[in-house]
């Protein structure tokens, strides 16, 4: 069940890029599980340091992190919705991913073609939000009569919640907002609209692409994340990431420290996606392998013995929990227990991001 997020922005703002650059990464790293499902469908490793110190600690055979899964898609123009360019038709790629992530063109290479009437990040990310708008609303259309047959019998209460979300979520899109930023404004519960896979009721990313040189830019780079605040933006140069993801750990980092950037812009893209999905990591060690589990913030120790099998939910006794720091301070597991920073925990335990975590389960 790892994490999902598609791809959207206008033509030539380096989707593909960007999307090349991650799926490479997660190629490159041997242990990274890594798959292409369809041509634009990438499941690339999260980079977590934590993973290689515990692999270390522990000998561990393989390292396996978290995961994210990203889907690249064909860019979409003004007038998508009614057939423009290649329409919107590519878009049913998306219709399943957990969040949404807009890339939005800043790096000026004249060399690269923009498309008509295409200049300014703002108008860039309103265009493109406006064709997501439209597909909603298409959506709606076309679910409304099924809608209206399945709720004239029925007292339902899920069916009738969902019907009335779909009709007043058309009025949130019709006035030119995105049901993520608007649904809560008009009373309307996103989890009512599940079934309907709406574009916009999904989280937003923004990653602007920009000049490497821009990078260092700290006024430009408020002006945009004030853009599009509370989403959150990623600033990143999708050609160095490129660049980075060909590269040997030591001489990407020599690179990065070149290029003055800290963290690859591709970590902090995974980084921001567990966080608008409300993601942390907690992580199992042993001879085998050392692991970083996805769960959502908030779950229990069951819950989240649940997301390595159903039967250590089921069978959930206890579970004994260090966190990573109090673990690599100890020095190992016998160490930590001797200096009491090994807890048993029970059922009602609300797991924290970083805990490394034993179950015992019947
Ligand atoms: N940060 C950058 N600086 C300079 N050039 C870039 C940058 N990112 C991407 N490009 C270049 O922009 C061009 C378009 O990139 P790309 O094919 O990734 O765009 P796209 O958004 O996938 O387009 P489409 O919607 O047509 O699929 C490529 O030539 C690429 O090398
Ligand atoms: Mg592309």
């Amino acid at each position: 069940m790892s994490l999902s997020i598609g791809i959207v922005g206008l033509p030539n703002v380096g989707k593909s890029t960007l999307f090349n650059a991650l799926t490479k990464a997660g190629a490159l790293a041997a242990n990274y599980p890594f798959a292409t499902i369809e041509p634009n469908v990438g499941v690339v490793g999260v980079p977590d340091p934590r993973l290689g110190a515990l692999g270390k600690l522990y000998s561990s055979a393989r390292l396996v992190p978290a995961s994210v899964r990203f889907t690249d898609i064909a860019g979409l123009v003004k007038g998508a919705s009614q057939g423009q360019g290649l329409g919107n038709q590519f878009l049913g790629h998306i219709r399943e991913t957990d969040a949404i992530c807009q890339v939005v063109r800043v790096f000026n290479d004249p060399d690269v073609t923009r498309v008509e009437g295409s200049a300014e990040p703002e108008g860039d990310i309103e265009t493109v939000v406006t064709e997501l708008i439209l597909a909603d609303l298409q959506t709606l259309e076309k679910a409304a009569p099924r809608l209206a047959k399945e709720t004239k019998f029925t007292k339902d209460p899920e069916k009738l919640e969902t019907a009335a979300a779909a009709q007043a979520a058309v009025a949130v899109l019709d006035s030119g907002k995105t049901l993520f930023a608007g649904a809560a404004g008009a009373g309307i519960s996103l989890s009512a609209l599940r079934e309907l896979h709406l574009l916009t009721a999904k989280p937003f990313l923004y990653v602007f692409n920009m000049d490497v040189g821009e990078l260092s830019d700290e006024g430009l780079k408020k002006q945009l994340e004030d853009l599009v605040a509370p989403a959150e933006a990623i600033f990143l140069d999708a050609k160095t990431e490129a660049d980075l993801a060909e590269l040997s750990d030591e001489e990407a980092a020599e690179l990065l420290a070149e290029a003055g950037l800290g963290e690859p812009g591709l970590s902090q893209l995974a980084k921001a996606g567990f966080r608008a999905l409300g993601l942390q990591t907690f992580l199992t060690a042993g001879p085998k392998e050392s692991r970083a589990w996805e769960i959502p913030i908030g779950a229990t120790a069951p819950e989240a013995a649940g997301v390595i099998h159903t039967d250590f939910q089921k069978g959930f006794i206890k579970a004994e929990i260090v966190s990573y720091d109090d673990l690599m301070s100890a020095g190992s597991v016998t160490a930590a227990r001797a200096a009491g920073k090994a807890r048993i925990e029970g059922k009602e335990y609300i797991m924290q991001d970083g805990d490394v975590v034993e179950f015992r389960h019947s």
